[in-house]
């Protein structure tokens, strides 16, 4: 059995890692980290677990933890992994970290972006950006996952094709995204709460969101050429949740089989991304719950653009599903262990 450490269980992604991780047949939870509840019951702090979970919460002691398991989670707000990692412990255990301390290989633009002083860069360089449909290979290899943003997760699978082959102009990309409240968090803040909410819909960080460098590095990746596109958020009344809706001008006139031909190209064999049937748009109610992101495109004669559409639950295939594919891949696992969950509906 691999013995796992969550260190940020209490949290939104982290009560999906433990939910997810549970029914895991080759992994043992042992360590529920929090910072609020510590020796609390982990199901008094998510009646869910109820006589599923019989733990209580523990401190967030990275190096006593590292010597009692085999892999930590961190899924902690931005800066807490960098400030507790370090060569001993990462001698010890594979680390993957559900925030965006290793994701922007620039510590420049993870500094200004995130408006923090990065507290190990030494470790950027070798951390493996863990979007296992394009980096399988690294992650295998990795001891440091930078497990990828739920934005990011939908925004960079649903362009990723087009990008690598060349087939749209980079510099008119725009992603217009909207996300579930999940996506926010478990803390209590103002612009969350119910009425904020509830019957509403916003854009948020236009032009500032910190998911921006992020996506223009790994498309830029794809792409073979620097990326600057415009991102923006939204938030909108329904609890998990994101639909990335891109738009781009083709570099040329193709048809739609020619399009299809190249999403199935690097998708066909990827059991977690479904590229949908033709003109069936992507919804987040189909992959609830689930590890699927769900992709499909539209070409617009008219402008000479294409419209490129993904869907994905938030928690899951952008968070802790993502991580447990990442783990399982880290251990040589089926990539799929404990990630065959159906999508619920209604
Ligand atoms: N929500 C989402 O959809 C996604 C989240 N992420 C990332 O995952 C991470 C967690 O996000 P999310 O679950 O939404 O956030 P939450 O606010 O729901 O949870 C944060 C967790 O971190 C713990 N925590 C907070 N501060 C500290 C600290 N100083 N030391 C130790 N633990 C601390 C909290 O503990 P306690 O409550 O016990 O105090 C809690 O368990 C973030 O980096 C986020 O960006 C990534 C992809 C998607
Ligand atoms: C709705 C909402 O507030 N979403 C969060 C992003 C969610 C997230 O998980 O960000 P990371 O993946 O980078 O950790 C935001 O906009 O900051």
């Amino acid at each position: 059995m691999i013995r796992a450490g969550i260190i940020g269980s209490t949290g939104y992604a982290g009560g999906e890692l433990v939910r997810i991780l549970t029914v895991h047949k080759d992994v043992e939870v042992v360590w529920y980290g929090s910072r609020s509840y510590i020796d609390k019951k982990y199901a008094d702090v998510y009646q869910n677990m109820f006589q599923i979970v019989d733990a209580v919460c523990m401190d967030d002691n990275m190096d006593e933890l590292a010597d009692q398991v085999d892999v930590i989670f961190t899924a902690t707000p931005q800066g807490l992994c960098a400030s507790l990692v370090n060569e001993g412990i990462l001698s010890k255990v594979k680390i993957i970290d559900l925030s965006a301390d290793f994701r922007i290989k620039d510590v420049a633009t993870y500094e200004k972006w995130y408006g923090l002083e990065h507290k190990s860069p030494q470790f950027i360089e070798e951390a493996v950006y863990g979007l296992c449909e394009i980096n399988r290979a690294d992650v295998k290899r990795a001891r440091l996952v930078a497990n990828p943003g739920c934005y990011t997760t939908c925004s960079i699978l649903t362009a990723y094709p087009l990008a690598k082959e060349g087939m749209i102009d980079m510099s008119t990309l725009i992603i217009d995204a909207k996300s579930g409240t999940s996506g926010a968090g478990r803390g209590a803040k103002l612009p969350n709460l119910y009425c904020e909410v509830n019957e509403n819909i916003k854009a948020y960080g236009v032009t500032t969101h910190r998911h921006t460098p992020e996506i223009e590095e790994q498309l830029g990746l794809a792409a073979g050429e620097k990326v600057l596109l415009n991102f923006t958020p939204h938030l909108i009344p329904m609890n998990r949740g994101i639909l990335a809706t891109e738009y781009a001008k083709l570099k040329k006139e193709v048809t739609y089989e020619e399009v299809k031909a190249v999403y199935d190209k690097y998708y066909t064999d990827e059991k977690f991304v479904r590229v949908l049937e033709k003109d069936v748009c992507p919804e987040t109610k189909w992959v609830e719950g689930s590890n699927f992101a769900d992709i499909n495109f539209k070409i617009d004669e008219r402008t000479g653009r294409i419209i490129m559409m993904g869907a994905i639950d938030n928690l899951v295939k952008g968070a802790a599903g993502q991580a447990v594919q990442n783990m399982n891949l880290m251990f040589g696992l089926k990539e799929s262990e404990g990630l065959e969950l159906v999508p619920m509906f209604p």
